[in-house]
């Protein structure tokens, strides 16, 4: 109490994956230490969920290890959990079960801390209890169990996401990170570069060199020059939800179907993708809005062998996935000339036009390398206004990407076209290494 007067607690708002500042293996005394560091908020319930538009999704478990709750280790990476209820009745799927559920059909990963007995066996040591950070997990099912006393249980099984360091939960550990490491958030990595504007954090990673990003001010939306007039589409009147692509506007303006099936994924590339916007009076949840929503993926920064920093994710991206915009300052081409950094320019047409610079004001996108064979592509999506020359960028996956592969899209440089001041071909060398590299990104 004494810590949360002095506003000590830290990542206090609630975020899916990865909490900044803890590590996978990190120990805990008490249950009330994990909602200090914001692992898991709640101090008696199991499972932690937040608020996303409306419906609840799980973001953090706690196994108890206690039988009478009848969780188990399957195997090492597999929990199978038993949902929240009173004993004395069937569980059912609402709050923190029906949560569960949510992030599972969304694929949201989902931390895991386990309660272990730490110590020697022998009866000469003392044991110790401790929560340990598992590391992060997927639901895949779950299903309806009768548990001894006759009552219903919802069992869930959570399967720990591919490529995470081993936390060692079932030895007696050597001394590990504690508490007091965490009041050192000055740490060069291991951050939420968005500083929480993203729904999901965008943590910062550094595996070759003690180096971080360098300054810029991470923005969620396009910024767009005060001279430039936003104007509102007109909107459909689906008060379910976009479903009947007949009748419903939005899905006439896509040429008669709705661009993202019912997973959120696109369903094929188009010169022009209209999602329902501001005017539109079907629900945030609705098929047609997708992209509008920002990153829903848990997105790492982290520094590559020799194309600067880079963006993977923690967890493996179905095809057709949302990954993010490129947002930036909107400018006339004209200016974008004049601007010294032209690393982060994104021209949004072949003519004179519009550019987007993300040099002093961007999000993740900025971070996205060139491939010359890349996994997503650039689509043009409009929701908010209708001035087609300056479509919101939003990066989507081309295939099934697996946790931890860099992303990356074709930056459609045009060769022996880029200038310097004098007039004379600029050129820049590849390093996308992939085999069907050209060598020159210009
Ligand atoms: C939009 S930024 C991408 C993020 C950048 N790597 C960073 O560290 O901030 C574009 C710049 O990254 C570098 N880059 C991206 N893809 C590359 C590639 N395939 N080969 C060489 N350099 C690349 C180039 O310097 C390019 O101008």
């Amino acid at each position: 109490m004494l810590l949360k007067k002095q506003q000590k607690w830290v990542n206090t708002k609630p975020c899916f994956g990865h909490v900044p500042g803890v590590e996978i293996g990190d120990q805990f005394r008490f249950r009330v230490e994990l909602a200090l560091v914001g692992l898991h908020h709640e101090q008696m319930a199991g499972i932690n969920h937040a608020t996303i538009e409306g419906k609840e999704y799980a973001n953090s478990v706690v196994d108890s290890g206690l039988r009478r709750y009848g969780n188990r280790a399957a195997s090492p990476d597999i929990l199978l959990y038993s949902g929240q209820g009173q004993t004395f009745e069937d569980q059912k799927l609402q709050r923190g079960n029906l949560a569960l559920k949510n992030s599972m059909d969304a694929k949201y990963p989902v931390r895991v801390i386990r309660k272990t007995i730490l110590g020697s066996v022998d009866a000469t040591t003392t044991t110790k209890k401790m929560y340990i950070y598992d590391g992060l997990y997927k639901v895949r099912k779950f299903w309806p169990e009768r548990s001894k006393s006759g009552k219903l249980s919802l069992m869930f099984e959570l399967v720990r996401l591919s490529r995470q360091p081993d936390c060692n939960h079932q030895s007696i550990t050597k001394p590990r990170r504690s508490l007091k490491y965490l009041e050192d958030n000055n740490a060069e990595t291991g951050y939420d570069v968005s500083g929480g504007k993203e729904k999901v954090p965008i943590m910062v990673v550094n595996e070759i060199s003690i180096e971080k990003p360098a300054n810029f001010t991470y923005i969620t939306k396009i910024m767009y020059p005060h001279w430039y007039q936003v104007s509102l589409p007109e909107g459909c009147d689906c008060v379910g939800g976009c479903s009947d692509s007949i009748r419903c506007p939005c899905a006439v303006k896509n040429g008669g179907e709705l661009p993202f099936n019912e997973e959120g994924s696109v369903v094929r590339a188009k010169k022009m993708v209209y999602e329902c916007g501001p005017n539109c009076k079907c629900p945030p949840s609705c098929q047609n809005r997708v992209s509008q929503h920002g990153p829903r993926l848990p997105l790492e920064i982290f520094r590559t062998k020799s194309t600067g920093w880079g963006v993977r994710s923690q967890v493996e991206i179905p095809s057709g996935s949302f990954i993010c915009e490129y947002a930036g300052e909107l400018l006339q081409d004209k200016e974008a000339d004049l601007r010294d950094n032209d690393e982060y320019l994104f021209d949004l047409d072949d003519g004179e036009g519009f550019t987007i610079d993300a040099a002093k004001y961007g999000n993740v996108g900025r971070f996205i390398n060139h491939s010359c064979s890349p996994n997503l592509y650039a689509q043009n999506v409009l929701y908010d206004h209708d001035d087609k020359r300056v479509p919101h960028v939003m990066l989507f996956a081309t295939k099934k990407i697996p946790a931890l592969k860099e992303l990356s899209y074709d930056y459609n440089y045009k060769l022996n076209r880029v200038l310097d001041a004098n007039g004379n071909i600029k050129m820049k060398k590849c390093f996308c290494g992939s085999r069907k590299c050209i060598g020159r990104l210009y």
